[in-house]
């Protein structure tokens, strides 16, 4: 009986551990490469404040129901998860039957990792692949929920990403309050070509010197209380 309720505990622990970082860091990193991104590219960085001012304006903040009417950051986000997939092998899985892939054969039992990062660079399924474009994903069909294997941030299939809803929400809301409310440019006397976009290959893939950067208010100042 002891020992039943200790498993439940642990188990219940465990699983909190697991939302706790799932839900954080990834967020967190996503957010970062693409304040970067659009630092080192001013001109979107205009075109993602037009669409805030136009379709939120400047008497309030970003709210989750404007995000439908925000195509353009719906398409940063893409973009950034193309470029900067947290998990870039995504997590190891195990094939559970023989199969065969692509004109390879996958034996049961292998230990199979699937290649994100390369994919989202992949010059055979996008354009330019190492330019930061947004622009890409406006009036495309392809989403972030699995069914594009060209476009994998969250994974594919029965264990891909419980938190996709929540992340992609908590991501887009994060990104276009951070626009909206704030002037985004590097410290003075430092060009855009001197951003460095170095990654580190941990179990997430952040910046590997965070990034500094200026932010100055835009919004009327009680917006900020
Ligand atoms: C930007 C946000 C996020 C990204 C990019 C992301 C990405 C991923 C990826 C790639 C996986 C592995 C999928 C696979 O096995 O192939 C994963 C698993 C997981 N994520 Fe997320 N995630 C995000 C947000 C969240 C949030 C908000 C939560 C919870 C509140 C969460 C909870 C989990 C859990 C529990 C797993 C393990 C699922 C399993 O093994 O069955 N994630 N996530």
């Amino acid at each position: 009986m002891m020992l039943s309720a200790l498993v439940h505990y642990d188990e219940i622990t465990t699983n909190v551990q697991d939302v706790l970082l799932g839900g954080s860091d990834t967020s967190a990193v996503t957010i970062e490469w693409a304040i970067s991104e659009l630092i080192k590219n001013p001109k979107l960085l205009g075109k993602a404040a037009e669409e805030l001012d136009r379709v939120v304006g400047r008497e309030r903040l970003v709210t989750e129901r404007d995000l439908p009417g925000l195509p353009y950051i719906e398409a940063i986000l893409k973009e950034t998860m193309r470029l900067h997939p947290v998990a870039p092998m995504l997590v190891p899985h195990q094939a559970r039957e023989d199969a065969h892939v692509d004109g390879y054969d996958i034996p049961a039992g292998t230990v199979v990792f699937v290649n994100v990062w390369s994919i989202g660079r992949d010059p055979t399924l996008w354009d330019a692949p190492e330019e930061f474009r947004p622009e890409r994903f406006i009036g495309s069909k392809i989403d972030v929920k699995g069914q594009d294997f060209e476009l994998l941030p969250f994974g594919s299939g029965r264990r891909m990403c419980p938190g996709l809803g929540l992340g992609v929400k908590v991501t887009l809301l994060s990104i276009a309050n951070l626009l909206h409310g704030f002037v985004w440019r590097l410290p003075d006397g430092m060009a855009v070509e001197e951003l460095s976009m170095e990654e580190i290959f941990l179990l997430a893939v952040p910046r590997k010197n965070p990034l500094e950067a200026v932010f100055e208010p835009r919004l009327q100042s009680h917006l900020y209380m």
